[in-house]
């Protein structure tokens, strides 16, 4: 079965609906110019409606040590993703001093990103690949071309983001064979703004994707 991430939650709703529907994870964006940003205050209390079998990723952009440590204390996500221009040591480092899973977002515009994308191996414990940063460094709802991951020999776990909609996902599960795929825009009616009815499409997409 394929991992559905649903990101940028924001209300108590819409991570029930997401969790109802079988989200396998979801992600709560900390990163005050996104229209998704929640307080540290809020995104604990949206984790705490989470069930165990539902991980909980926190979306951070080039977090110092002391913000890192305030989200790990409050928060208390399964993951950290990162979603700057944090290089893999960097990575590495926070993953072991907040003993917490690790994403990197890798924006891919061209096969290059593939081979920064390969530096992050043994130093994050999975990959996602998203389109390359716009007005926001993610989250703009577009997809990159998918072909770019069809000679990858990527040797780590991954997930695919970018533009990722209810009637687009199947498609791109069956094109890239992506094990997890990551959604924020593709299930709003406006920026920030998470619609039920589209989480719940998107997730039988997923399940019905062949
Ligand atoms: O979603 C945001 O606002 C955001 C802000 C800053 C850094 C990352 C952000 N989102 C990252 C995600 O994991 C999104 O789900 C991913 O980029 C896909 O977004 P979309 O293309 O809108 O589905």
């Amino acid at each position: 079965m394929t991992g559905i991430k649903i990101c940028g939650l924001s209300t108590p709703e819409t991570i029930d609906a997401a969790v109802d529907a079988g989200a396998s994870h979801i992600g709560l964006v900390h990163f005050p110019p996104s229209p998704r940003h929640v307080s540290l205050e809020d995104a604990a209390a949206l984790r705490a409606r989470v069930p165990d079998a539902v991980r909980t990723v926190v979306l951070v952009v080039d977090p110092d040590e002391a913000l890192l440590g305030a989200i790990v204390d409050t928060v208390r996500p399964d993951i950290l993703q990162f979603h700057g221009s944090e290089a893999p040591e960097a990575v590495a480092v926070s993953g072991a001093q907040f003993d917490v899973e690790t994403w990197k977002a890798i924006g891919l515009g061209d096969a290059s990103a593939l081979d920064r994308a390969s530096t992050y191996k043994g130093c994050a414990d999975r990959l996602l690949f998203d389109a390359p940063p716009a007005l926001l460094p993610g989250g703009n709802g577009e997809p990159f071309d998918w072909a770019l991951l069809d000679r990858a020999d990527i040797g780590m776990p991954w997930a695919l983001a970018g533009g990722l909609r209810p009637d687009n996902v199947a498609g791109a599960i069956r094109r890239t064979g992506a094990p997890l795929v990551d959604v924020s825009s593709g299930v709003e009616s406006a920026p920030g703004v998470k619609d039920i009815a589209l989480i719940r499409a998107f997730c039988d997409a997923v399940r019905n994707a062949r």
